[in-house]
């Protein structure tokens, strides 16, 4: 068994050894085997490693652990005589000690396991021969072939051959996707069918793959609230306790009383409560194809009242096409219309403009290069042609060029992209775009989950939008807006002291995902800028994944929560009450101690495996 494997792996062995010759010692001075003096040696060879992490908490983090009111609690007994309880206290706390870091280094292999690991070798084919080499060895543009059953050991473009691959490890999606000539395919992944010849673009630490695990590690850095308040808490509560605790013992000189009590007035499950939760929601997200920066995010995520969304690309699916050119001025045909609009958007990257270019492509329209051109944002673009002045864009960018623009030519579903020959209107290009399937259930799904407020943000006009957000039903949603009105926007929602997540691709809104409490970016694979301006990253393009991001996110607020009452306080209150009782003495307080160890630890693996 793993587990077994991690417990009494060499990393932990001097932490066995310790325990057992606390142990031993213990029963056999019990037995008048051995003199005192031999049983004080032991404890000190068993108190060694306390009292350095002891030492090193107070001087490296300033923080006082429970190691130290161990070591204290070992010292007094052995001052007050009471050498046998001090021994077997000891012998206790160094294995509680044990059980908690050989639990969080489970937890973390736990992580590697589930996201799975890319192969050092790869079949190279050069000069017609194929051999085996290590991917250190590769080069940028080397050819690697990799048949089925077989882990993709690169990211590169497929160059020959055909298959179905498990994009599993890094987006969680299981359906295989088809690869051919041409597609992106991904280190990590799995061809299950068919044999590709994949030219390679990243190889090692450069891969989506290897990014992703980076990410995960890191992510266990970034405190989250919860876990600084604990910290915070910790440091103001230790003064009282030394305080309480010596007024006891000034009071009754009773020593083993005062042992007991120290057991159970220090914060040993604190430190563990949130880590390994974090851990763990960090893991199990992961797996589905969620990145997580951070336990800080979680947190954030879980509390979210307010959640913006970006519309073109979110919400819809970003690849739009043209429905209908409708001619307005006369002098010119359809054939024309399409022509110049395909001009002005020539040199544009904007969704829309390809939608544009493609259709004229299809209808074999041929197109001149502008002499000039201008991209005006969240408005349109500008051009000049043959000498003459090309504006296309929205309904606004016309109004703010004094262009005409007559009522009736407004269509709900459709986009319409106004085209403007030397300052008159000539024709209307209507293009539209379909809403994402499941928008409307990742809504209500977040309704459900607590979220009161859900805006739709986007450029595009007040009567799309609105088609948009009643079809997924939004009742929120702000139209004609500039890159920087979305910015301000999210500002505005953030001053009425709301925590904002904002959704978007993460390439055209990255300035606004960066302002939000939380930055979330949809189907960021292979998307370098979306996997760095987001907090949380969507593999996938998939809204569902939204729903999901929060729900383990609450969940695993809920179980750090769970572990800090129930697994640390509930304890501690119930075990200071009867050690005060004296029905509880320092030996069996030790005992009852390694109880919330354990509860914290089983509760937060758990989330590795429950449905969520
Ligand atoms: N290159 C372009 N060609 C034609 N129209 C454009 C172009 N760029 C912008 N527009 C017009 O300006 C509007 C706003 O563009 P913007 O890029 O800000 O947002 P969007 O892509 O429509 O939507 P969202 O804000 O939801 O991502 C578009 O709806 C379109 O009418
Ligand atoms: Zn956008």
């Amino acid at each position: 068994m793993k587990f077994v494997k991690t417990f009494f792996s060499r990393q932990f062995l001097w932490e066995i050894v310790r325990i057992v010759t606390v142990g031993i010692a213990s029963l056999l001075y019990h037995l008048e085997v051995i003199s005192l003096p031999i049983l004080l040696a032991a404890m000190a060879f068993g108190l060694y490693s306390l009292v350095k992490i002891a030492i090193l908490d107070i001087v490296k983090d300033r923080k006082i652990g429970t190691e130290l009111f161990i070591s204290i609690a070992v010292v007094i007994s052995v001052i007050g005589q009471e050498y046998l309880a001090g021994a077997v206290v000891l012998m206790i706390i160094l294995i509680a000690e044990y059980i908690a870091s050989a639990s969080g280094e489970r937890a973390r292999q736990s992580i590697k396991e589930l996201i799975g690991s890319v192969p050092n070798t790869a079949i190279l084919k050069k000069d017609g021969k194929e051999q085996t080499v290590n991917i250190k060895d590769l080069k940028v543009g080397d050819i690697v072939l990799v048949r089925a059953g077989e882990k993709i050991p690169v990211d590169g473009i497929v160059i020959e051959g055909s298959g179905s691959v498990n994009q599993a490890p890094i987006t969680g999606e299981s359906v295989p996707q088809e690869k051919e000539a041409g597609s992106d395919v991904f280190a990590g992944t799995i061809i299950e069918l068919g044999a590709l010849d994949i030219q390679m673009t990243k190889a090692g630490t450069d891969t989506v793959f290897s990014r992703i695990i980076t990410l995960v590690e890191e992510a266990e850095s970034q405190q989250a609230p919860i876990e600084k308040l604990t910290d915070k808490v910790a440091s103001y509560l230790i003064p009282v306790v030394f305080i309480f605790v010596g007024a006891v013992y000034f009071f009754t000189r009773d020593v083993k009383l005062v042992i007991a009590l120290l057991i159970f007035t220090s914060p040993a499950e604190l430190g563990l409560a949130t880590p390994l939760v974090t851990i763990a929601a960090i893991a199990r997200a992961a797996r589905e194809g969620i990145l997580v920066k951070g336990g800080r995010f979680l947190e954030e995520l879980a509390k979210v009242t307010t959640i913006v969304f970006d519309k073109t690309g979110t919400l819809t699916i970003g690849s739009p096409s043209v429905n209908l050119i409708s001619v307005i001025n006369d002098d010119y045909t359809e054939e024309e219309v399409l022509q110049m609009a395909a001009v002005a958007d020539r040199r544009s990257s904007h969704p829309l403009a390809k939608a544009i270019l493609d259709f004229a492509k299809e209808k074999n329209i041929v197109f001149g290069e502008p002499s000039q051109f201008d991209v005006i944002k969240g408005r349109g673009v500008s051009a000049l042609f043959e000498s003459k002045k090309l504006l296309l864009g929205n309904k606004v960018f016309m109004l703010e060029n004094d262009i005409a623009v007559s009522e009736k030519i407004s269509n709900e579903t459709n986009t319409a992209i106004f085209l403007a020959i030397d300052n008159i209107l000539a024709g209307i290009i209507y293009i539209s775009d379909s809403i994402r399937p499941g928008a409307k259930e990742m809504i209500a799904g977040l309704r459900k989950s607590g979220v009161t407020n859900i805006v739709m943000l986007t450029g595009d006009n007040e009567v799309t939008a609105k088609h948009v957000s009643d079809q997924i039903g939004i009742t929120d949603y702000r139209a004609n807006l500039l890159p920087e009105d979305k910015i301000r926007i999210v500002r505005e929602l953030q001053s009425n002291g709301e925590r904002i997540a904002m959704v978007g691709d993460g390439i055209n809104d990255a300035p606004a995902l960066v302002q939000a409490n939380i930055g979330i970016a949809m189907g960021a694979i292979g998307t370098e800028a979306a996997m760095e301006a987001a907090d949380i990253v969507l593999m996938q393009d998939k809204l569902e994944k939204i729903d999901r991001a929060r729900a383990i996110s609450k969940r695993a607020y809920r179980t750090i929560k769970e572990n800090i009452i129930a697994g640390v306080g509930v304890v501690h209150v119930i075990g200071i009450t009867l050690v005060l009782l004296k029905i509880l003495g320092p030996v069996e307080a030790a005992i009852i101690h390694l109880l919330p160890d354990t509860l914290v630890f089983i509760n937060s693996i758990k989330l590795l495996k429950i449905k969520i």
